[in-house]
């Protein structure tokens, strides 16, 4: 099924423009906002986005622009693949144009101070448009080059899952529908944070037994953290919980990992953002996810242990010492008793 309307991707970066390629593969006419005018006029006249997804050829029905209230007039549909830290500032001025429109986030961030996913934050600037997310094992350039990918739509909407199924749905990527919206938004945020000492593990030379551990590790105090908000555990098992845990822990291409790897090199924290040069959301996600576990009193030793490494002085040695030495747990927390 073809839109009518073009459909507008909101972010030049990396995520932005393999999705806006994607959906112009498909037939779509893509409004792409980004803010700088240089970038745009740079992939208008090169059909490439150098700075973020070099090498992939920009689809011409991918039309770049900087005019955003445009972008917002002349869509239903909209994909925003901001960084966390811009989408108020972004959104806020012009929320008079989002009533009724089908916003769809990409974004795998909390707002320090809210606790807020960005979808909640989509209702927050819009209360009367139509809110879903896209989240799952998805690294933008592996989806720019057509490795096949699946992702998860959710909304408590089944209209708008459907709407993005048929515009993202192609030869390459596969798009499942969930209705545990929070569910799958609060995976890919949470993921990133054990992605980072994913990454510092591989730079300290460990081996598969330790990678393996730490992926289970992370989704049983994921999964723990998620239950006390009220999600649901299975969600968890899904695309956008172990799937998104399992790439993103996995792969140097992930931003996330690249920041843990350099941490383990011994680079600062400030040092690896640098190196890195673009997003790598679970950054701020540490101090907001330590600070929540303790006012919920849930256990999260990996949580905790970044933090004490990251912002407390503490050495990878201690951390990893502690770790090791805390009380035996049980394996699985959540096995269902009766129904077997
Ligand atoms: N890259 C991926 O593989 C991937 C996959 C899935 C989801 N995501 C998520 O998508 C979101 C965006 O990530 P990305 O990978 O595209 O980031 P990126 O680092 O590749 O690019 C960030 C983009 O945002 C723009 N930007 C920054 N501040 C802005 C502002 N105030 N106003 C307007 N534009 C601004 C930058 O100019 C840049 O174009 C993140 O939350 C990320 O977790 C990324
Ligand atoms: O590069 P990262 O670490 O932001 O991860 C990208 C995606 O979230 C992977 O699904």
């Amino acid at each position: 099924m073809t839109d009518q309307h073009p459909i507008a991707v909101l972010g030049g970066g990396s995520f932005g423009t393999a999705i806006a390629n994607l959906l112009a593969e498909n037939g779509q006419h893509v409004l792409h906002w980004m803010r700088d005018p240089q970038q745009a006029e740079a992939i208008r006249q090169n059909r490439e986005n150098p700075r973020y997804l070099k090498g992939i050829k920009i689809h011409s029905g991918v039309e770049p622009l900087t005019d955003l209230a445009a972008a917002l007039k002349a869509c239903d549909l909209v994909f925003v693949a901001l960084p966390s830290s811009a989408l108020r500032q972004v959104l806020q001025p012009v929320s008079g144009l989002l009533s009724g429109k089908l916003l769809v986030s990409t974004i795998k961030g909390i707002e320090a101070k809210s606790f807020l996913l960005m979808s909640q934050i989509l209702e927050d600037i819009a209360p009367d448009a139509r809110i879903g997310v896209l989240s799952g094992p998805n690294l933008a350039r592996e989806v720019a080059e057509h490795a096949l990918t699946a992702s998860v739509v959710a909304s408590e909407d089944d209209d708008l899952c459907q709407q993005v199924q048929a515009a993202l749905h192609g030869r390459t990527f596969r798009v499942y529908a969930s209705a545990d919206r929070f569910g799958v938004e609060l995976g890919g945020a949470l993921k990133n944070v054990y992605a980072i000492i994913a990454g510092m593990a591989a730079a300290m030379g460990m081996g598969e037994n330790t990678k393996s551990m730490l992926i289970t590790r992370a989704l049983a105090e994921m999964t723990r953290f998620a239950v006390k908000l009220g999600a649901n555990p299975m969600t968890f098992l899904g695309l956008a919980g172990v799937g998104d845990l399992i790439v993103t822990c996995s792969s140097a291409k992930s931003r996330n990992y690249q920041v843990g790897f350099a941490l383990g090199e011994g680079l600062s924290l400030k040092e690896a953002v640098e190196r890195l040069g673009e997003v790598a959301e679970g950054v701020n996600t540490i101090k907001v996810l330590k600070s929540k576990a303790e006012e919920l009193d849930v256990y999260m030793p990996l949580v905790a242990g970044l933090h004490a490494i990251v912002f407390e002085g503490r050495t990878l040695d201690q951390v990893i010492g502690a770790l090791m030495n805390a009380e035996p747990k049980t394996d699985v927390d959540f096995i269902p008793t009766t129904g077997f």
